[in-house]
């Protein structure tokens, strides 16, 4: 079953000089979330945004904001990431030790709970917190920067995270990140995700709109597009 698809533009690939008009113009085009992407230049070899950034975002939208946190010592950043105005905070697996406590922690702030794997890490690690999350985020590239190749071998990733996911009833989202374009959308939706990050894809298109619209309609049956 594709389930309703949902878009999250990631701003990694946005004007930086301009990120007001770019998150003005995604939300304008239909985007569902608003991807942050947190770099520490430790645990993955970039630097981006803090929680200034992500309070400043608060202010010019209404969509929700879903921060991935690609950082080291996730627990003692956790509550400026909450009050600055995070709707999830997602942390990596590979990242966090203690993996259980930081869910906790960020729940206990208020805000929505996400874990994430890189490509080359197992579902299994997710198999004692997987009931305590409201998202699961498969990475479908190494993290660090945009605008690479998606790993193909993560499509059937996605739809074993799938199916745990329905074994247990469970709520949580299934977002997968790194790679999306228009023309792969329809088989990791297919797979059984429902929120595709998309950060160059959208912001070197000319027109965000109709690109949001297309990595929806991706997911629909061919009839649906007549
Ligand atoms: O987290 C990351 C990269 O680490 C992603 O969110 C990228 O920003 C996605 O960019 P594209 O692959 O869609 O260009």
């Amino acid at each position: 079953m594709t389930r309703p698809a949902r878009i999250a533009p990631s701003i990694l690939s946005a004007d930086f000089a301009r990120l007001a008009d770019e998150v003005a113009a995604v939300e304008r085009g239909g985007a569902d979330f608003l991807h942050v992407d947190v770099m520490d230049g430790h645990f993955v070899p970039n630097l981006t945004v803090g929680p200034p950034i992500v309070e400043s975002l608060k202010k010019v939208t209404k969509l929700p904001l879903d921060v991935h946190l690609m950082i080291t010592n996730a627990d003692a950043f956790i509550p400026e990431f909450a009050a600055a105005g995070a709707s999830y905070l997602t942390v990596h697996v590979e990242a966090c030790p203690h993996l259980h406590r930081t869910v906790q922690l960020i729940k206990e702030h208020g805000v929505k709970a996400g874990v994430t794997l890189n490509p080359a890490t197992s579902l299994r690690t997710l198999d004692e917190i997987l009931p305590d999350v409201d998202l699961v985020l498969i990475m479908s590239v190494n993290p660090g920067f945009g605008g690479q190749k998606f790993i193909d071998h993560c499509l059937q990733k996605v739809a074993n995270a799938r199916r745990m996911l329905d074994q247990i009833h469970s709520h949580a989202l299934l977002e997968v990140d790194g790679g999306i374009k228009v023309d792969n959308a329809g088989r990791i939706l297919a797979a059984g995700a429902e929120v595709l990050v998309a950060g160059s894809a959208v912001f070197s298109s000319p027109d965000y709109g109709a690109t949001i619209a297309a990595l929806r309609a991706a997911g629909q049956p061919a009839s649906a597009h007549r």
